[in-house]
């Protein structure tokens, strides 16, 4: 576990920051081939979030399905959600957590707008999965950042099962470990290693200086006025 104040400290960092300058700071230490996830992995709408990495697993079921009547079939889903595909890491979210999901690619909304929410209002500042959530116009609305493969409409039952919480993690071929540091927008996702951060921050942020001092001289020149990413 990682100290809040440390947390707070990361995100502040890198929230000052493109995926782009992100990304420029991981290639000055050599981390070219590594840490950025793939074009499969798209935003829900394009926005910004950046997150310290809270990860999760989970494998495909490959139980049998009991033949239930309808009424049943409601009470097992009780019991499936409570014993074979929990959400134990929802009560242990963090203010600035970003979720991270290895749901191995299953097509099955394991997020909604619904629980989403849930661990938005405790903290978690976005979401990522190899997978895909349901509910999306809700979650449009809701304006829960979220990065995925896909977009699902089918729930986990009888498809996915919890494996583990808090270990590292496969995202189309990246390894994200908790405690990283996930920064997210319009451009995708990057994870910067914990452990590199104070290096990959300092080369980032001068890359963002340069180029906002670039921009500004053109802002001027095309007489523009002056937004949010050039001050
Ligand atoms: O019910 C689920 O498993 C996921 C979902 O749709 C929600 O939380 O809204
Ligand atoms: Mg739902």
């Amino acid at each position: 576990m990682f100290s809040q104040s440390e947390n707070q400290e990361l995100i502040e960092m890198f929230s000052q920051l493109r995926v782009a300058d992100v990304r420029d700071g991981l290639d000055a230490i050599l981390l070219h081939h590594y840490c950025s996830l793939p074009s499969t992995i798209r935003p829900l709408f394009r926005t910004k979030a950046v997150g310290i990495a809270k990860t999760v697993r989970y494998i495909p079921y490959r139980g049998e399905i009991p033949k239930l009547s309808p009424e049943e079939y409601s009470e097992w889903c009780g019991y499936y959600y409570q014993k074979i595909c929990p959400y134990p890491w929802m009560s242990e979210i963090q203010k600035g957590d970003f979720i991270v999901i290895d749901q191995s690619e299953i097509d099955a909304g394991l997020m909604g707008s619904n629980n989403s929410l849930e661990g938005y209002a405790k903290g978690a500042v976005g979401y990522l999965t190899n997978g895909g959530p349901r509910d999306t116009d809700e979650l449009i609305i809701q304006k829960i950042p979220f990065w995925s493969k896909f977009v699902s409409q089918k729930t986990v039952i009888g498809r996915l099962q919890f494996d583990a919480m808090n270990v590292p993690v496969n995202i189309e071929g990246v390894l994200i470990k908790p405690g990283d540091i996930i920064v997210a927008d319009g451009d995708g996702v990057v994870v910067v290693p914990r452990e590199r951060a104070a290096e990959v921050y300092e080369f980032a942020k001068k890359e963002l200086d340069a180029d906002k001092a670039s921009r500004r001289k053109l802002y001027d020149m095309l007489e523009w006025e002056y937004d949010d990413t050039v001050k």
